[in-house]
């Protein structure tokens, strides 16, 4: 095959001579001078090349062709350091080559295209595109049509293009409507509007399945639609955590060369039914009142939640609970191994073997079930219980601009867990603490009041009443020392074989005498009805229920995207522009 399409030959470009290679994987031109000596090359993968065109093509601020015989140009991505994030920018380049026949030059179009079909087997044909036109600050159509629909069209892509009149039409559309023919589904908004175009694929693919996604033991089947996100909300997360930069021309050139990027989902469920799905944030407390805050300030756009955030750092709240996780297996990985998953991420990869290991045999993965779900596996599952600020959990690291490196800076894309992370109450400098590491490099998990665990499934609920009575004046910073630490101990109850221990563990407070006046302070600006109960933030949706049961399903779902990349496609920079990005990458 590699031999078959390989070709090489002399072009011009403008008035320089240069040697242009085709081995199959990579299109590659160099600088040849009078002496005949080898200049500065350019190489490009031949799955990044966006097309090929006879004639000498304009792109902008137009397409145009200038009709030649011997000419060709030649699109493909091109990279750029993106200033703010960490992730690269990808930007359209475009070369024009003159041959010295037209012979030649049918030649280099042939085996180029040839090449393309042969390396992006997954480039899709016909896209299902859904735009939010309320979403972040309502600028998705005029994204989506200045920005993305130009190069669809350079691409050949054909796109059927629904801008919503209302909130989940695009997830009934993709339940119902007839997807023959597609090859994948774009979204165009925020974390809300894909929550909705996951929740379409993942039931529609199941209705077809005959699964049920009720039951969480149920192995659910993967989609076969990619999804693409065409960032245009308030924090688009998925985006940010995948590509690893908010930015439409980037994010539409990933879809258009067909990168596949696998993401696990978490399915939760309350009394023996499916609620919703989640991939970045299912979080308790803390984030749940921020977005039940922010709801009621959506006409400020994405600058809602740093509104709703403060207000309700200043209330200061901490909600009773029970957590219980099933542990993912610790010698794979960890959420504190200070690993980032990256593009062609071996943990991940190494999980798709783990989770699919008869992928040829579907029919038996489609009734396989979870056992460690039933009861004769209690013995796995840990319980904590006690006083939060806040329980998450996400099945990646959930980066956003607000947190670059993520709620949890480690987690993986495809590995099929997720982290939990348990923030118990604490005195209110603590918790600011805790928040303010999200925006830099520094470790939130290393705090006394923090822990985090990977976990396969999750379950969460509310003490009984009986048991609630040690936990007086909850969300309320009246309590003095004594009682708050009353209120923070807790025990560990772990079972291993028959046997069941009880660790009592003290949480560790941080100097409580020396925050005293700082939380007095803060009691004057705090709601004194502070409700007992909190809701769950689900990807930016309010859960109606409170006791949850969850289980990751690895890669469920597969995105146009390719994880954030790593210095080794770094080749187009400077040495000081590679350290300062893997300092970054790396911590
Ligand atoms: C002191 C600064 C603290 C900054 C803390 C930042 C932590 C941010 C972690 C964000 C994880 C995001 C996970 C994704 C969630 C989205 O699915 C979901 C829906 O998004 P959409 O509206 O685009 O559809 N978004 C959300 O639920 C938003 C959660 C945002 C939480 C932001 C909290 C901001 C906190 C500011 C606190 C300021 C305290 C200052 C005290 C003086
Ligand atoms: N036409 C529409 N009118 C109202 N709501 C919509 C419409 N289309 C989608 N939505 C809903 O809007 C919510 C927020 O959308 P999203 O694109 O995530 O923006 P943001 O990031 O600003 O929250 C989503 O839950 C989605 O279901
Ligand atoms: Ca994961």
């Amino acid at each position: 095959m590699e031999t078959d399409l390989r070709l090489e030959s002399s072009l011009w470009i403008g008035n320089k001579r240069y040697r242009a290679v085709l081995t199959g994987w990579h299109f590659n031109w160099t600088e040849v001078d009078k002496k005949n000596r080898n200049k500065k090359t350019i190489s490009v993968p031949v799955a990044e090349v966006v097309g090929v065109e006879e004639g000498r093509v304009e792109i902008l601020p137009h397409k145009s062709v200038e009709d030649s015989d011997k000419d060709f140009t030649v699109c493909y991505v091109k990279r750029s350091s993106s200033g703010g994030s960490y992730g690269l920018l990808w930007r359209l380049g475009r070369t024009q080559f003159s041959c010295p026949s037209r012979v030649l030059r049918d030649q280099w179009i042939k085996h180029l295209r040839t090449a393309l079909k042969t390396h992006s087997p997954l480039r899709p044909h016909r896209l299902l595109v859904f735009i939010n036109p309320f979403g972040g600050k309502r600028k998705g159509r005029q994204i989506y049509h200045s920005l993305v629909a130009p190069l669809f069209e350079l691409a050949g892509i054909s796109a059927h293009v629904t801008v919503t009149d209302r909130a989940n039409q695009a997830r009934d559309y993709l339940l119902k409507k007839d997807l023959t023919g597609f090859d994948g589904v774009v979204c165009v908004g925020g974390d809300g509007m894909f929550s909705e175009i996951l929740h379409g694929l993942i039931g529609r693919t199941q209705q077809e399945a005959g699964l049920c996604e009720n039951d969480p033991s149920v192995t659910l089947q993967p989609c076969p639609l990619h999804i693409g996100i065409i960032p245009a909300g308030s924090t688009d997360c998925v985006c940010y955590a995948t590509v690893g930069v908010i930015d439409p021309v980037t994010s539409a050139l990933h879809i258009i060369i067909g990168d596949s990027q696998p993401l696990d989902v978490c399915s939760v469920h309350h009394a023996s039914a499916l609620v919703r799905y989640s991939v970045s944030l299912l979080g308790y407390g803390f984030y749940g009142d921020v977005l039940a805050e922010s709801e009621k300030h959506r006409w400020m756009g994405p600058l809602r939640y740093d509104y709703s955030g403060t207000m309700m750092y200043l209330s200061n709240r901490s909600y009773a609970g029970i957590v219980q996780y099933l542990p993912a297996d610790p010698l794979l990985s960890s959420p504190r191994d200070k690993t980032r998953c990256l593009s062609g991420c071996s943990v991940c990869s190494r999980s798709t073997e783990r989770l699919f290991p008869h992928s040829a045999d579907s029919a038996s993965m489609c009734s396989s079930h979870f056992s460690q779900l039933s009861c004769d596996s209690e013995d796995e599952w840990v319980s904590i219980k006690g006083q939060f600020r806040c329980v998450s959990l996400t099945c990646m690291s959930s980066s956003c601009p607000k947190s670059p490196l993520g709620l949890s800076p480690s987690a993986h894309l495809a590995d099929g867990t997720g982290d939990l992370i348990v923030v118990w109450d604490t005195h209110p400098l603590g918790f600011l603490k805790f928040l303010y590491r999200h925006t830099n490099t520094q470790d939130q998990f290393d705090l006394p009041f923090v822990e985090v665990h990977r976990v396969k499934a999750f379950r969460f609920f509310l003490p009984s009443d009986k048991e609630e009575e040690g936990y007086e004046e909850i969300g309320s910073l009246s309590g003095t020392v004594d009682k708050e630490e009353r209120v923070c101990s807790v025990e560990t109850v772990s079972r291993t074989g028959s046997q069941q221990y009880l660790v009592d563990r003290e949480v560790q407070r941080e100097k409580p005498n020396e925050q005293k006046t700082a939380s007095s302070f803060l009691c004057g600006l705090c709601c004194s009805k502070a409700p007992a109960v909190s809701v769950w933030n689900c990807d930016g949706e309010i859960l109606p229920f409170t006791d949850i049961l969850c289980r990751v399903h690895g890669q469920l779902v597969r995105l146009y995207a390719r994880g954030i990349e790593d210095g080794a496609a770094m080749h187009d920079f400077s040495e000081t522009e590679k350290s300062e990005r893997s300092r970054i990458l790396h911590k």
